[in-house]
């Protein structure tokens, strides 16, 4: 195996080693990494018993280290690293785990336990890529093509999906028998007290070792070896003929909807998501090897173009999009909040849908990180019950209702309109809905609840992304609701704000008003078109009046 080339492979990624280990820090940067240093917050206090084994319990103490520090680094810059490592060194004795001795009496403790015999030390190694997405954006759409590889979601943010690589390491090491007198005479070095197990075997503790069985690095914290073959495992192009059954296997064709089946959409499932093992290994038919063969071949291993992942989630979005905006029609997430999980037959009985079918838009909703699916049934994901359940405070399901129902018909006229040079100041939108509110009061509010829902989103963050508190007064140009102006009362407590809409929608704006009734700093003024210089001159006479 040649190093270079794997290292080489994070070269141009963010990488964070979720680790305070200077030991880990050196090893890493002596093989020519380069990185930045985050420690991790995570506290090691998994339940060792719980765990069928302790390198189980390594490895998942290592994710959960390199999770934390994903997390926050995602939270606090908006943006996860590409990549981050975290590791967790273990000596196990027997079923017995030794973690750091908390303080001397605890280090004797532990190297007598050592004393004359054979141990193991474990390192689990966790491998976390991380993908900053907004579950709204374009970025969402490729998993109705790519769901059997979907990586796992994290739905407390929402945004931020991880796919974790795992894996352990085992070294044997042989302690010598040792007199009490330099147990003791170690322990007052100083030497034990952060180290697993209570010793140091690239220092001091050298001395009490009489042979080691495996790789060094491992005991002294990081598995550096394994780590590469992890890299080239993730990074380096399959086989041609392997690569040929993943395309034959995983990726589901375009036209997904129609042939995705329920088994192959578990994306979301977590159980889906790659698992270590000693080799890190994964049975030969395992999806999970999927995206990183086939990122690996597509991206830069060789002479072919870089897969245009971007292009085909633009080409492909509309179709997730669809699936969203029917499930919610359905009242699915609905269903699923009040009476799930469900089985796909449940849910078609309930929603009096073609069971087939069902069972497919759950798989795909699935695959969308939309659903979870679990032996139970389909269950709503966080995202969903935050913001796909009608009645949530958080709730866009008016968006995606009026935008399946309007904004999908008008965009399939948008070459018409760029053809054919429609209204540019109003646009093509903003022309039809002008049309059509004045019609239709059903679709008046059908609009004004979609609105509403996306500026309960929006408001707040409008209304402080500027200090507006030497200001009396405010004015909305097309405010709808009036969600912004509540907003900005709020803030800024002698703030008069007045909402300009049409007489149609401003009519209607007291149904939205929270208990029906609408502080008295704010006003709804009706004006008749929604073109700018009417709002304006409207605004003026408001001002004169005043
Ligand atoms: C057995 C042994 C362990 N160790 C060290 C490696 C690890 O740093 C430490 C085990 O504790 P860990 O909890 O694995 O790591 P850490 O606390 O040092 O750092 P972080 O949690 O931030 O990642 O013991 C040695 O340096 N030499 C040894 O011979």
């Amino acid at each position: 195996m040649v190093l270079c080339p794997v290292i080489g492979k994070l070269q141009h990624k963010r990488v964070v080693l979720a680790s305070a280990s200077p030991r880990r820090q050196e090893i890493l940067s002596n093989a020519g990494l380069r990185f930045e240093v985050v420690p991790s917050r995570f506290k090691e206090k998994l339940h060792k018993a719980s765990f069928a084994t302790p390198y189980a319990y390594a490895v998942e103490t290592a994710k959960q280290k390199a999770l934390e520090v994903a997390g926050r680094m995602h939270q606090k810059d908006l943006r996860a690293p590409d990549v981050v490592i975290g590791a967790d060194t273990i000596v196990a004795v027997g079923a017995m785990i030794l973690e750091k001795p908390v303080d001397k009496q605890d280090a004797y403790r532990m190297l007598s336990r050592l004393n004359g015999k054979e141990h193991s030390v474990f390192t689990g190694v966790a491998i976390v890529h991380c993908c900053s997405k907004d579950i709204s954006g374009p970025g969402r759409t490729l998993r109705l093509t790519l769901s059997s590889w979907a990586p796992r979601a994290h739905p407390t943010d929402g945004r931020l999906d991880t796919e974790v690589s795992e894996f352990y390491e085992e070294t044997t090491v042989k302690f010598s028998e040792l007199s009490e007198e330099l147990l003791w005479e170690y322990i007052n070095s100083g030497e034990p007290m952060d180290k697993a197990g209570g010793y140091g075997i690239q220092a001091l503790g050298g001395m009490l070792v009489e042979y080691v069985h495996g790789d060094f690095l491992n005991v002294v914290g990081f598995p550096l070896n394994h780590f590469c073959k992890e890299l080239a495992r993730l990074y380096y192009p399959p086989r041609p003929e392997d690569l040929r059954r993943v395309r034959h296997d995983s990726i589901p064709a375009v036209d997904t909807f129609e042939n995705l089946s329920d088994s192959e959409a578990g994306g979301s499932d977590p159980g889906q998501s790659a698992k270590g093992g000693r080799g890190g290994e994964q049975a030969d038919g395992d999806r999970s090897q999927a995206p990183r063969a086939l990122d690996a071949a597509l991206n830069g291993a060789d002479s072919r173009p870089p897969f245009p992942t971007g292009l085909l989630e633009l080409m492909d979005g509309f179709k997730a999009s669809k699936v969203l905006f029917t499930a919610c029609k359905l009242r699915l997430f609905d269903v699923l909040k009040d009476q799930g999980p469900l089985q796909a037959a449940d849910v078609a009985r309930k929603l009096s849908t073609c069971a087939g079918r069902t069972e497919q838009l759950l798989g795909v909703c699935a695959a969308l990180g939309l659903l979870e699916k679990t032996r139970r049934g389909y269950g709503n994901t966080e995202v969903a019950t935050l913001h796909l359940v009608s009645d949530g405070e958080h709730s866009l399901q008016g968006l995606a209702e009026y935008n399946d129902a309007h904004v999908w018909g008008v965009f399939t006229r948008l070459g018409l309109a760029v053809r054919e040079g429609a209204d540019q100041t109003r646009g093509v939108l903003g022309a039809m809905e002008e049309e059509r509110l004045s019609q239709n009061r059903e679709l008046t509010l059908q609009f004004m609840r979609a609105k509403h829902s996306l500026s309960k989103l929006t408001a707040h963050h409008v209304a402080t992304a500027f200090d507006l508190s030497r200001f009396a007064s405010a004015c909305d140009l097309g405010g709808c609701t009036g969600i912004l102006a509540r907003e900005l009362a709020q803030e800024y407590p002698r703030l008069q704000v007045t909402v300009f809409d049409l007489p149609e929608v401003t009519e209607l704006s007291g149904g939205f008003q929270r208990g029906g009734r609408q502080t008295e700093r704010i006003r709804f003024v009706p004006v008749r078109t929604q073109r700018v210089g009417h709002y304006l001159q409207a605004k003026q006479s408001v001002l004169r009046r005043n």
